[in-house]
C-alpha cells in the first residue's frame, strides 16, 4: 500500500509517495510557487496538481495528507469563492492590527487564551487588517481557511463548483497558529474571533465558518474527487497539519529533540508534553500533530539571507559555504539579517545591518561567514528562549532547504553549542504528512526509520553569540 504526503510551503509544493508499511520512498515531485507575500490560492492548487503529476499521480495511493505553510489567510464567501489573494505568514502589513489587538486584550490574556501573543504573521491580525483596510471584503467573509485546510477541501472535490463550507477541515497544529484557537482546550475562541472581526462571528447572521478540527490522524474520505486529479474512490484524506508540526512528525521527534528548520522561514521548535504560553511573545505556544505541543520560535530571515549574500558575492550555495569556512569564527563583520523586517524579535519595519567592517575584515570569506553566523544567531536566540522555559536540547536536528549545506552544519555546532544531527536530504514536512496518512490508514502511528547523514559534536564558540548580541541590541535601539 502506498501513501502520499504533501508540503505546500512558501516557495514550492513538494509531494512524496511512500510505502505505508516501511516508509520507503517510492516517488516524489515538486512544483514552484509564485514569489510574494500575497498569493492567489489557485496558484497553490495548480502547483499541487503539477507536483502530484511530477510524482506520478495518486491513482495507486490509499491515503494522503496535506501539510502547509502556517497562518495564511484564505477568506471565502458564501459561494466558496476566494474573496481576495491570500496574505501569507511573512506579510507584515497587519503589524499595526497586531499591536491594536494586543492593546485591546493584553499580551497575558492573549497568551493564556491562545498560547501565543499575535504578531503580523498570525491569521487573526490579517483578519483585523481586512476589517479595517478592506471592509467590503470583510463583510463577504463566510469562512476562513488556512492554506492546508483549503487545499484539502479542494482535493476532496469542493470549491466554487461545490461550495460546501461545512466540509472544511483542519487540525489542531495549524489551528493553533490562527490566534483564535486554544491548543490546550482544542476549541476555537469565537469570542476572540468576534473581537478580531468587529462583528458577531457566532450569531447565525454573522456566522463565520471555521474548519472542523480533526484529530491528528483522523481521516475523511474523498467526497467526489476533484476533476483535475485522478483519485481512487476510496482515497482516505488525513487531517493535515501546519508545516512545522508536520516536520516534527516526519522526523519522529521526541522530547529532547530541538528541530531547526532553515527554509524561507527560520524556525526552532520542539515536541513538548505540556503547553507553553509565553506572554513575552517570543515563543509561539502551538499544538503539534500527535496530540502534544510544539513551542516554536520563528524568524522571517533564514534561507533567503544566504540566497541574497550568495547573489551579492556572485557564487552558488556550495561556494558560499566554502568561502564561509575559510574565515575564522567571529573574526569578521557581524550581519544582523533583518532584510524583510523581523518577526522574532517583533520588528516588522527593521532592516538588516552589517557592522564591524574594517579593511582587513571586509573579505568575501568574512562576509559569507557573517551571513551564516548572523542567520543562525537569530535562531540561537530562539533556542535560548525555549531553554529558559524549561525545554531541553539533547540535540539539534537541521532541516529545510539550507540544511544540506556543510558550512551550516559546522557553524551551527559553533553557534548552538549542542550536538547537530543532519537527517538525510529530504522533505520532512511532506514525510510527516505521509506518516500521518499511514497512521490514518492503519490506525496506529507508523515507526518508520529516519536516516541520518551527519552527526557533528557540539563546538560552542560563545564569542560568535556575544558579538552578535552587541550588534543586535544596537540595531534594536536604532529601530525602536
Ligand atoms: N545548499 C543550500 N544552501 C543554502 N540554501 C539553500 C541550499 N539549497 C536550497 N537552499 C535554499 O533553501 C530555500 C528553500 O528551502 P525550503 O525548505 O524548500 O523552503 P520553504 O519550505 O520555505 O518553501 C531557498 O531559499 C533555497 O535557495
Ligand atoms: O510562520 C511560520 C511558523 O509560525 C512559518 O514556519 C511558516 O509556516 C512558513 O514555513 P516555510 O514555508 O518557511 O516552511
Amino acid at each position: 500500500m502506498l501513501v502520499a504526503g504533501v508540503d505546500s510551503s512558501t516557495q514550492s509544493c513538494k509531494v512524496v509517495i511512500r510505502d505505508a508499511a516501511t516508509g520507503q520512498l517510492v516517488r516524489s515531485g515538486r512544483a514552484p510557487h509564485p514569489d510574494g507575500t500575497e498569493v492567489d490560492p489557485e496558484a497553490w492548487w495548480l502547483a499541487l496538481q503539477q507536483a502530484v503529476a511530477a510524482a506520478g499521480g495518486l491513482s495507486d495511493v490509499a491515503a494522503v495528507s496535506i501539510g502547509g505553510q502556517q497562518h495564511g489567510l484564505i477568506a471565502l464567501d458564501d459561494e466558496g469563492r476566494v474573496i481576495r489573494p491570500a496574505l501569507l505568514w511573512n506579510d507584515t502589513r497587519s503589524a499595526a492590527a497586531a499591536r491594536a489587538l494586543r492593546a485591546e486584550l493584553g499580551d497575558a490574556e492573549l497568551a493564556a487564551r491562545t498560547g501565543s501573543v499575535p504578531v503580523a504573521s498570525f491569521t487573526s491580525t490579517k483578519l483585523r487588517w481586512l476589517r479595517d483596510a478592506e471592509p467590503a471584503n470583510a463583510a463577504k467573509v463566510a469562512a476562513v481557511a488556512l492554506p492546508h485546510d483549503w487545499l484539502t477541501w479542494r482535493l476532496r472535490g469542493f470549491g466554487p463548483s461545490n461550495p460546501n463550507l461545512s466540509e472544511l477541515t483542519t487540525d489542531r497544529s495549524d489551528a493553533s497558529g490562527t490566534g483564535y484557537f486554544s491548543p490546550t482546550t482544542g476549541e476555537y475562541d469565537r469570542e476572540l474571533l468576534s473581537i478580531v472581526l468587529g462583528r458577531p462571528a457566532i450569531a447565525s447572521s454573522g456566522q463565520v465558518m471555521l474548519p472542523a478540527v480533526l484529530a491528528p490522524h483522523e481521516s475523511r474520505r474523498v467526497a467526489v474527487g476533484s476533476p483535475q486529479l485522478a483519485l481512487p474512490e476510496s482515497l482516505i484524506v488525513g487531517a493535515g497539519a501546519g508545516d512545522n508540526a508536520a516536520a516534527a512528525l516526519g522526523l519522529d521527534a521526541r522530547p529532547g529533540d530541538v528541530i531547526v528548520s532553515i527554509g524561507t522561514s527560520g524556525t526552532v521548535f520542539a515536541v513538548s508534553p505540556s503547553p507553553i504560553a509565553d506572554a513575552s511573545g517570543t515563543i509561539a505556544g502551538f499544538a503539534d500533530a500527535t496530540g502534544a505541543f510544539l513551542p516554536l520560535v520563528a524568524t522571517l530571515n533564514a534561507a533567503r539571507v544566504l540566497d541574497s549574500i550568495a547573489a551579492l558575492l556572485g557564487v552558488d550555495h556550495a561556494t558560499l559555504g566554502q568561502l564561509a569556512l575559510e574565515a575564522d569564527a567571529a573574526s569578521g563583520p557581524v550581519l544582523v539579517p533583518w532584510f524583510e523586517g523581523e518577526r522574532t524579535p517583533n520588528l516588522p519595519t527593521a532592516t538588516a545591518t552589517l557592522s564591524g567592517l574594517t579593511l582587513a575584515s571586509t573579505t568575501r570569506p568574512a562576509i559569507a561567514r557573517a551571513a551564516i553566523e548572523g542567520m543562525l544567531c537569530g535562531l540561537a536566540d530562539g533556542l535560548d528562549a525555549m531553554l529558559a522555559h524549561g525545554l531541553s536540547a539533547r540535540r539539534v536536528l537541521l532541516i529545510g532547504g539550507a540544511a544540506q549545506n556543510p558550512a551550516i552544519h559546522t557553524i551551527a555546532a559553533q553557534v548552538f553549542g549542542v550536538p547537530i544531527t543532519v537527517p538525510i536530504e529530504g522533505e520532512y514536512v511532506a514525510d510527516g504528512m505521509a506518516r500521518q496518512a499511514a497512521w490514518a490508514l492503519a490506525g496506529e502511528r507508523p515507526d518508520w526509520p529516519v536516516a541520518v547523514t551527519r552527526e557533528i559534536p557540539a563546538d560552542g564558540r560563545p564569542e560568535i553569540r556575544e558579538r552578535y548580541a552587541q550588534a543586535r541590541d544596537a540595531a534594536m535601539t536604532a529601530v525602536e
